[in-house]
C-alpha cells in the first residue's frame, strides 16, 4: 500500500502486464480518474473507462451487470486488470466486479475519500447492496495494490471528510486510543486535509485495519471488531434508503454500541461518554429519529454477524478491548436506543 501525496501516477506499477485496464469511477472524481488513465496510457496499457453512478447508487446489481457487459465487449481476459478510483462505494463496486469477472482478475484500488483510504479500499471486503440491506452480496477479494494519494482529498467535500472520521474514531476505540487523543487535542487539525495530524490518523487507522485483516481476512472471528457501530449504522442507512452517508450512520451506531456496553455493565461510563464527546467534537451526528426504532430493530436481523435469530453486537469491555454481545433481550436493545433517539 502506498500512502502519501502525488502518488496517482504510480498506479501503472501495480497493474502488472495488463494489456487492458478497466477504470471504474463516478462523476465527482473524473479529474482524478483521468489522471490515473493518462498515467496508464503513458505506460502503454489500453484503458477502458467505466463511469458508474455515484455513491450508493453504484452499489447495485444492474450497475455491476453493466460493467460485466462492457468487459465482455472488450474481451477482457484474466491477464487484464480493474482499477477502482473513488470513494468507498466505487471501490466496493470495482472490487466486486474484479472478484466476479472470470472468477477474479487483478484489482488495484485508488481511494479518493478519507473513508476509502482508511477502510473501504483496504482489507478486501467488496460488495453491493440489495433490497434487504447493505453489502448483502459480495466477496472477500484483496486488491493487488492500494494507492492512497492524500492530495486527492483536496477536492473531497468537507462533510465527506468528516464522515470518514467516524471509521477513524472506530479504530481508536477498538484498538488505538492514541487516535482519540489526537482528535481531542485538536479536532480542527484532524479535519485539515493538508495537515500532519490527518496523515498520522490515516496511518494509524490503516495500521489497525491491516493488522486485523491480516489475522482474519474472511471474518471468522477477530475481524468482526471492525464492524463496531455498524449493526445499527447499516440499519439506519437502509431506512434512509442510502441517502445518509455511511460514516454518519456509523457515528450514531458507535454511540449506540457504547450504550449497550454501558448498560450491560461491561463498559465504564467514562469510556461510553467519550464516544459522544469525540464524535461531537468532529461535528458528526449522534442522534436519530426515536420513532424509527421498530424499523431499525427489524433491519438489524440481516446483519452479517447475526446467527439465526440471535443478534450479535461488537461491544467494548474497556478502551481498546472489544468483545461480543450475543442475543441481548429486545428491551435492552430498545433501552440503549434512548441514548441516540431524538
Ligand atoms: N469494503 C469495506 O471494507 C468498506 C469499509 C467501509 C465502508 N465501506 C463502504 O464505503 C462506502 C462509503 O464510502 P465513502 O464515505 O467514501 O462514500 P462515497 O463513496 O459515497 O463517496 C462520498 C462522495 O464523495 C465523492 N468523492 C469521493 N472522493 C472524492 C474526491 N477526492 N473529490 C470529490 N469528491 C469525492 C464521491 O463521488 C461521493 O459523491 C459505503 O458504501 C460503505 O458501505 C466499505
Ligand atoms: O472491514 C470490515 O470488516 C468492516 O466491517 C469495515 C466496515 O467499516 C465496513 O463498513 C464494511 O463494509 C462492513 O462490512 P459488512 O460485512 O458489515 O457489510
Ligand atoms: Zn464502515
Amino acid at each position: 500500500m502506498l500512502i502519501g501525496r502525488g502518488l496517482v501516477d504510480r498506479v501503472p506499477e501495480l497493474v502488472g502486464g495488463a494489456a487492458q485496464v478497466a477504470v471504474l469511477f463516478a462523476g465527482p472524481v473524473r479529474g482524478h480518474a483521468e489522471q490515473v488513465m493518462a498515467a496508464l496510457r503513458a505506460a502503454g496499457h489500453g484503458v477502458l473507462p467505466l463511469e458508474v453512478p455515484d455513491a450508493e447508487a453504484g452499489k447495485d446489481i444492474a450497475v455491476a451487470a453493466g460493467c460485466w457487459d462492457a468487459l465482455g465487449e472488450a474481451a477482457f481476459t484474466r491477464s487484464d486488470a480493474v482499477v477502482g478510483v473513488g470513494g468507498g462505494a466505487v471501490t466496493d463496486l470495482a472490487g466486486f466486479v474484479a472478484a466476479s469477472w472470470l472468477r477474479g482478475v487483478r484489482l488495484v484500488q485508488v481511494p479518493t475519500s478519507l473513508l476509502g483510504m482508511v477502510d473501504a479500499a483496504v482489507g478486501g471486503k467488496t460488495g453491493i447492496n440489495t433490497a434487504a440491506g447493505k453489502n448483502l452480496v459480495g466477496a472477500f477479494y484483496p486488491p493487488a495494490g492500494v494507492v492512497c494519494d492524500l492530495s486527492t482529498l483536496d477536492t473531497l467535500p468537507a462533510d465527506d471528510l468528516r464522515a470518514g472520521m467516524a471509521e477513524v474514531v472506530k479504530c481508536g476505540f477498538i484498538a488505538d486510543p492514541a487516535i482519540l487523543d489526537l482528535v481531542e487535542a485538536d479536532p480542527a487539525a484532524a479535519l485539515d486535509p493538508h495537515g500532519v495530524v490527518l496523515s498520522e490518523l490515516v496511518e494509524r487507522a490503516v495500521a489497525v485495519k491491516a493488522k486485523v485483516v491480516t489475522a482474519d481476512l474472511r471474518e471468522s472471528g477477530l475481524r468482526e471488531i471492525l464492524n463496531y457501530g455498524h449493526t445499527l449504522g447499516h440499519a439506519i442507512e437502509r431506512r434512509e434508503q442510502y441517502r445518509w452517508k455511511h460514516g454518519h450512520a456509523v457515528s450514531v451506531g458507535l454511540v449506540y454500541a457504547a450504550e449497550l456496553g454501558r448498560l450491560t455493565g461491561r463498559l465504564p461510563a467514562d469510556v461510553a461518554d467519550r464516544h459522544l464527546h469525540v464524535l461531537t467534537l468532529l461535528g458528526l451526528p449522534v442522534t436519530y429519529a426515536a420513532a424509527a426504532w421498530p424499523d431499525l430493530h427489524a433491519a438489524m436481523r440481516v446483519d452479517k454477524k447475526a446467527r439465526g435469530a440471535t443478534l450479535r453486537f461488537v461491544v467494548l469491555d474497556g478502551l481498546a478491548t472489544p468483545g461480543t454481545l450475543a442475543g441481548p433481550p429486545d428491551e435492552l436493545l430498545f433501552q440503549a436506543y434512548s441514548a441516540v433517539a431524538s
